[in-house]
């Protein structure tokens, strides 16, 4: 098939203090998380100025992209779009019609199943669409990426450069993998090959084959981040009682690992380098947080290998068994149980 561009699909972040409550109204629309969260949350913004690093990050991605599209000979440009604030993917969507794409690839910056890091996203793509009506663009979104080997091997290269910056051999140090927490219910609902857990078995999954690689095969995934009322169960554990737990057991450092997001998003420059780094100083634990993947060659590497998969029929290229999930057409999921 061929394709006139390629859309970027994020999350979108605030770049002012003004812009903060907006978009927080946006990302929880209907989703019951309670105000006194959104106010803390809030705060986490505005120690940064009210700027999350996120769209910041994703231009940066989308400036080594380029680079390797161009490289690879593949004429496709790409756009910019959101789901949670500006550039909002609806007025993407139309720039993309007016500028004549009939039909583009969507790269969304998630690696994962799920409904925040796909379902949702398949969301967006169809209500992008249908806002802009019949001249919409055919929109084919690439499949999940948590075990392509260019993200593996970015991720075990960081973990090992947190090794060395602590000064310690892997197994002198925990090695303690992060991802963003959901509610048990939703991990519980959406499993393509028809078992559930399908976020936190990817999580797990592509934990081993990092660790893997790095040569550890003693470590810990947590999560972290979580909101929504207390009564309503979450994955755990989180990273904080987590660390508490490595103080009780002794264990004098941790490299953390945030494979759960592919860049310094605000969950890692807060809640990693700032709380759990705190909490960790406090308990006299040695704390070192690995780089993220975004940041990496590799990664605008990968999405180029993606795009290949659907432009040039090239290998699907992926570590683990477990089967390929994610794409859809037009934003319809990709499978019964939704991706
Ligand atoms: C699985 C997952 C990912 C990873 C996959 C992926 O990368 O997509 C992710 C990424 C992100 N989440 C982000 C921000 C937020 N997430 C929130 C809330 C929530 N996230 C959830 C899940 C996830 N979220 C869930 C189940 C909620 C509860 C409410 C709901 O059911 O929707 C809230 C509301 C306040 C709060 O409750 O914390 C905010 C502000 C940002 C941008 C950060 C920045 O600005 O740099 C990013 C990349
Ligand atoms: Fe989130």
């Amino acid at each position: 098939m061929t394709f006139d561009a390629l859309l970027f699909l994020s999350f979108g972040g605030p770049e002012g203090p003004e812009e903060v409550r907006p978009f927080l109204e946006n990302v929880t629309r209907g989703r019951g998380v309670p105000p006194e969260r959104l106010d803390e949350v809030a705060e986490h913004y505005h120690h940064f100025g009210g700027v999350s690093p996120i769209n910041r990050l994703n231009r940066d991605i989308m400036v080594a992209l380029r680079g390797e599209l161009e490289s690879a000979g593949r004429d496709l440009p790409v756009y910019f779009g959101n789901r949670n604030w500006h550039p909002m993917v609806e007025e993407t969507v139309a720039q993309m019609a007016a500028d004549g794409v009939g039909r583009a690839l969507v790269f969304a910056t998630s690696a994962w199943g799920g409904y925040s890091g796909c379902r949702q996203y398949h969301e967006d793509i169809a209500r992008a669409r249908e806002a802009v009506g019949p001249r919409a663009p055919e929109l084919v979104k690439l499949r999940q990426f948590f075990d392509h080997p260019l993200f593996v091997e970015a991720n075990a290269d960081a973990v090992r450069a947190a090794f060395t910056e602590l000064g310690a051999e892997p197994g002198q140090a925990r090695l303690v993998f992060t991802a963003h927490s959901i509610p048990l219910r939703a991990d519980e609902e959406i499993g393509p090959d028809g078992a559930p857990n399908w976020y936190s078995r990817q999580v797990a999954e592509a934990a081993r084959l990092v660790a893997g690689q790095v040569g550890v095969d003693d470590y810990d995934v947590v999560w972290q981040s979580r909101s929504g009322p207390a009564h309503v169960p979450w994955l755990e554990p989180d990273i904080g009682d987590h660390l508490d737990e490595l103080y009780a057991q002794g264990v004098p450092a941790v490299v953390v690992s945030p494979i759960g997001f592919v860049s310094d998003h605000l969950e890692v420059v807060w809640d990693l380098d700032n709380e759990a780094a705190e909490l960790a100083e406090e308990l006299g634990i040695r704390f070192r947080r690995a780089a993220t993947a975004g940041t990496d060659p590799r990664f605008p590497q990968m999405i180029v290998d993606l795009v290949a998969e659907e432009t040039s029929d090239a290998p699907v290229q992926k570590l683990s068994d477990m089967p390929t999930a994610g794409r859809g057409v037009n934003g319809e999921p990709c499978d019964d149980a939704g991706c």
